[in-house]
């Protein structure tokens, strides 16, 4: 039997582990912290110890595929042990890649991303809409058969990023009508459908009405960025329930200690929770 729609799976995971999303993002500058080298080898070290942190007990770690690219073959091989082994610890694997192409180029990220044969599957991954959210239908057909979700992205943490997604286009903006398109792929489904969004936890009060998405939010920003667990009721209002609110800087900072990693992680997981209440 296939396993079950990415939705549901991730309903359980924040059900069983809390909502937050611990990011794996192996800077330069955090190898020097954690004394190591900025080599393949300094990486492997990082994000293991971050798979050893984090992967029992947080519902989704999200590895930035970019930190791990740069150091070429050897890095992403780190980044496919990084994958199996934190689904091995029972944590979801959402890869942050941000990949976006015409609809036949799609297809082909769609099987190195989403497809049971290749090695950097993971549960779920970023895209970017901005070759026309049709242009992911490739990637939007291979996840639900293979039961892995999108996040896509629609209004992000970034400051550039409100000049193109506010923009109005027939009246609508551009991150509405991101919205839109993801809820029409989501309908219907239960408990949540697979197709979720990226609206940055930075953003402030917007008029994006999120109400018929049915989908799941991922909110990059916190801390490093500036945003706290407070600040997500005013983003997100009654969807609070549906975001997955991701830190990556200011947990890695406390490593290369895993308990230490570890506690800082339960710490944010359990203001986010209080702040929900
Ligand atoms: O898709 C993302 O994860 C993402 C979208 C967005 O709008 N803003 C954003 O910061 N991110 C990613 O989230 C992470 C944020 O890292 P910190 O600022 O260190 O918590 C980085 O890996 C970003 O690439």
């Amino acid at each position: 039997m296939g396993r079950a729609p990415f939705g549901a799976r991730l309903v359980d995971a924040v059900a069983a582990r809390g909502s937050l999303c611990v990011g794996i993002d192996p800077h330069p500058g955090l190898l020097d912290q954690w004394g190591l080298p900025r080599d393949a080898s300094g990486l492997e070290r990082f994000a293991l110890t971050c798979v050893e942190a984090f992967a029992g007990d947080i519902s989704v770690l999200k590895p930035q595929s970019a930190f791990f690219e740069a150091y070429g073959s050897r890095g992403v091989a780190v980044l496919e042990r990084v994958i199996a082994e934190t689904q091995a610890a029972g944590a979801l694997v959402l890869l942050d890649v941000k990949r976006g192409d015409i609809g036949s180029t799609m297809a082909a990220y769609a099987q190195a991303y989403l497809s049971d044969s290749s090695p950097l599957a993971a549960d779920a991954v970023t895209v970017s809409p901005y070759l026309g959210f049709g242009s992911l239908d490739p990637a939007i057909e291979e996840a639900a058969r293979t039961g892995r979700g999108l996040f896509v992205l629609a209004r992000t943490s970034n400051p550039e990023g409100g000049t193109v997604q506010r923009a109005t286009v027939d009246g609508v903006t551009v991150a509405q009508s991101i919205v839109d398109q993801a809820a029409a792929r989501n309908a219907g489904a239960a408990p949540l459908g697979s197709v979720g969004l990226v609206v940055g936890a930075t953003v402030g009060r917007t008029d994006l009405d999120f109400s018929a998405l049915n989908g799941p939010l991922l909110a990059p920003g916190l801390g490093a960025q500036g945003a706290g667990p407070a600040d997500l009721a005013a983003v997100f209002g009654a969807a609070l329930p549906a975001v997955l609110p991701a830190s990556s800087r200011d947990v890695l900072r406390h490593g290369p200690d895993v308990a230490a990693l570890r506690s800082a992680a339960l710490r944010v997981r359990d203001e986010l929770a209080a702040a929900a209440r």
